[in-house]
């Protein structure tokens, strides 16, 4: 690329290892990022000449996004994009950091009827939806409740009579609220409410309802719907609200794949699935892991480490060229563990994706044994690595000093699109808390000689008392810490004496044990697959660093109970430094590595070419605050005080 920061350049040439090769390996193999980049090709060619988003107001924003997803669906259809992966990569380019209108149709809606409606459902909605003749939401948070799914207050009370079910809110407190795309774009929703029949309360249940006319729009009688206002960020969306007024909808209209109600009102349970209606939120929380890697954490220590080799700052030695900041070590040990951790979750959300899978599999088969486990563990992973990826993006935005302030650096919208899913899909601190509940069962179980399997299995091993830690810190040996860890806090976390709430922060702190353990052992594993011996050096080096990093952070811990000794832990620091200047040497590899098209990242700090200061002036000459030169303002508010004299004429 011609005209390339000349500090980016000589970064890029001083490498040990070949990018196009850890590329390959991030991509899971050299077709698959063949395939990506001739898939994103196809849509920078229709998405990169937009407007910036970040001169729009909320409306445009919204707007925008609308006309953008109608193009994205043009485009999937004429170029016979159908898998999931290419149709993602496509929309990531079409909607950078932000989220069509739509994205709750694909991403629940579709699933809950596939996953949940009969056959005959599914027959009669499905060709509609995938054609987008109807689009569709996940209505199942309430004003009042959103964790607490059995508090919820929507209720559907079967008529024999009419062999239907009538929706309604009682309450304030029952209007369903926050469910994405449902304020103006959705005409139908799933919407999980209170089943009464008989007059017997059976729980929740999904139920599909038209909530728009196909031919106006308009809301039907008896459903009042809305947008519920700006947030914090996902301004491209229209999380809604919507009030029944004893709305009927027809008796096969309630999805009846595990749980059916007769006409004449007999409720049948035909499964023996555990929450069978919570399986949606299994799916998400487990794909979310994967997602907050690629577009929080890799992109936000992208923009980071790249601006950090190119900004110069402060006078090291007189008559030098003043140093890139990324030399410097503070700033090094800002940045090298996130990019460390985006590695760890990025590989961690590849196998969770896997698990899913497999499990899912499994339980179309009728086995629902893994459930259980599935749920604790993705419960726990979209915890802590969602909070993980919030509070690296700030941290990769302190790194970046003023401009990293600026909305050109990128940081606003990435933060605000991760931060949502510390929030949504299970607050984190209550699905560390499921991920727990889970943990001390299965420990109990242990302690009563159960052998145990997957990502538990280590609760029924025997673990060690001291730390194998030597120099060479072997990976098995990091793993192998952060076992101990977390089997001990299991057993704090069982004292079967305490209350659960008198517990629970000891609980959480169990449960992100467990999960620390599982992402190391995770990225172990990787690495030992590695067969090129130069990447395999360099994630050898970011997984030490991984675990280190953590090691050192919650030295307590590993040191209380002297599983690490004094002498180990000076060794973890020694070593935490150490790894510093190795990764040093290839910090922008590491992150090219990523692949990530500017148009993706979207931030002037961490443009490819590395030409931060000339486009940083062209982005702010273009806000329309510069037009015109003498806004309409200064005559209203600023002449009376400033030209007092010229305002009276
Ligand atoms: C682009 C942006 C997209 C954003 C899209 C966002 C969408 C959303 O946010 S949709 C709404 C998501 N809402 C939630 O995630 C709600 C979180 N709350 C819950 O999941 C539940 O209320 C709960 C799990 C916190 C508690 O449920 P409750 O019914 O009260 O549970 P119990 O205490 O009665 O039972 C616990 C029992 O159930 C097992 N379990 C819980 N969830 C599941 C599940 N999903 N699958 C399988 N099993 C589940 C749990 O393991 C316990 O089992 P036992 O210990 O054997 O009793
Ligand atoms: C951007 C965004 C998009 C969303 N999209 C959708 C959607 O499409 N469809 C949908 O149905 N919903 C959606 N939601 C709603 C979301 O799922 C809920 O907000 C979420 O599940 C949290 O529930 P809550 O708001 O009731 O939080 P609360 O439960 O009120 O949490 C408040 C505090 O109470 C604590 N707390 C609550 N219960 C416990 C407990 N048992 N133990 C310990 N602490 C507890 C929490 O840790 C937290 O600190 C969305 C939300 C957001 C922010």
């Amino acid at each position: 690329m011609a005209n390339v920061n000349p500090d980016l350049r000589k970064e890029r040439e001083n490498g040990t290892f070949s990018v196009e090769k850890l590329t390959n390996l991030l991509d899971g193999g050299k077709h698959v990022t063949d395939r990506r980049r001739h898939v994103e090709r196809l849509a920078l060619n229709e998405f990169s000449k937009g407007e910036d988003y970040n001169f729009m107001s909320r409306k445009e924003r919204y707007i925008s996004a609308l006309h953008k997803t109608e193009r994205a669906l043009r485009c999937c259809k004429e170029y016979g994009l159908t898998k999931p992966d290419e149709v993602y990569w496509l929309w990531q380019l079409a909607f950078p950091h932000e989220a069509s209108p739509i994205q709750l149709h694909g991403d629940m809606f579709l699933p809950t009827l596939t996953r949940q409606g009969t056959e005959e459902q599914v027959n009669k909605y499905l060709p509609l939806a995938e054609k987008y003749q109807i689009i569709g939401t996940y209505a199942q948070t309430e004003m009042g409740h959103g964790t607490f799914i059995r508090g919820l207050e929507t209720t559907a009370t079967y008529d024999p009579q009419t062999e239907e079910f009538i929706l309604h809110s009682p309450t304030l407190t029952s209007l369903k609220w926050w469910p994405g795309g449902l304020g103006k774009t959705s005409n139908y929703a799933i919407v999980m409410a209170l089943l009464y029949t008989n007059g017997k309360n059976y729980g929740m249940h999904p139920f599909m309802v038209q909530l728009r006319s196909h031919e106006t729009h308009e809301p039907l009688p008896g459903i009042t719907i809305g947008d519920i206002g700006p947030k914090f960020g996902f301004d491209t969306i229209d999380n809604g609200f919507v009030q029944f007024d004893h709305f009927r909808i027809p008796r096969e209209d309630m999805l009846m794949k595990y749980s059916q109600v007769l006409k004449d009102g007999t409720y049948v349970k035909s499964t023996k699935l555990k929450k069978s209606s919570y399986g949606v939120m299994v799916l998400v929380r487990s794909m979310l892991i994967y997602y907050l890697a690629i577009q929080g954490l890799a992109p936000a220590c992208t923009i980071a480490i790249r601006y950090s080799a190119v900004r110069r700052q402060s006078e090291q030695t007189k008559s030098q060229l003043e140093p890139q900041i990324l030399d410097y070590q503070t700033q090094q040990y800002k940045l090298f563990p996130i990019l460390a951790s985006a590695y760890a979750v990025l590989f961690t959300g590849v196998k969770m994706k896997e698990i899913y899978y497999e499990v899912d599999n499994e339980i179309q088969q009728g086995h629902t044994e893994r459930l259980p486990e599935l749920h604790a563990l993705s419960s726990g992973l979209k915890a802590l690595t969602s909070s993980m990826a919030s509070w690296c993006i700030e941290r990769c935005r302190l790194a970046c000093g003023g401009h990293g302030y600026s909305a050109a650096s990128g940081f606003p919208k990435i933060y605000v699109a991760v931060t949502a899913a510390c929030t949504y899909e299970g607050e984190n601190t209550v699905m560390l808390l499921q991920c727990a509940r889970y943990l001390i069962k299965t420990y109990q179980g242990a302690s009563n000689g159960k052998k145990l399997s997957g990502s538990v299995s280590y609760l029924s091993d025997k673990v060690n008392s001291r730390s194998t830690i030597t120099s060479e810190f072997s990976l098995k040996s990091l793993v192998d810490a952060f076992k101990h860890r977390a089997f001990r806090f299991q057993a704090c976390g069982s004292d079967p004496e305490d209350s659960w709430n008198r517990n629970s922060v000891v609980l959480t702190k169990a449960a992100e044990a467990h999960c620390y353990y599982y992402m190391v052992s995770v990225f172990e594993s990787v690495v030992e697959a590695v067969e090129d011996d130069a990447v395999k050096r360099v994630v050898g080096q970011l997984c030490q660093l991984f675990a280190l990093f953590a090691i050192h952070e919650n030295a307590g811990d590993f040191v209380q109970d002297g599983f690490i000794s004094n002498d180990q832990m000076e060794l973890v620091k020694w070593k935490e430094l150490s790894l510093l200047s190795d990764i040093r040497r290839n910090a922008v590899l590491l992150v090219d590595a990523f692949d990530f098209h500017d148009e993706f990242i979207g931030s002037i700090l961490g443009r490819f070419d590395g030409n931060v200061y000339a486009n940083l002036f062209e982005w702010a000459k273009s806000s329309p605050l510069n037009k015109p030169e003498v806004q309409e303002s200064y005559i209203k508010y600023l002449q009376p005080l400033l030209n007092p004299n010229k305002s009276k004429l």
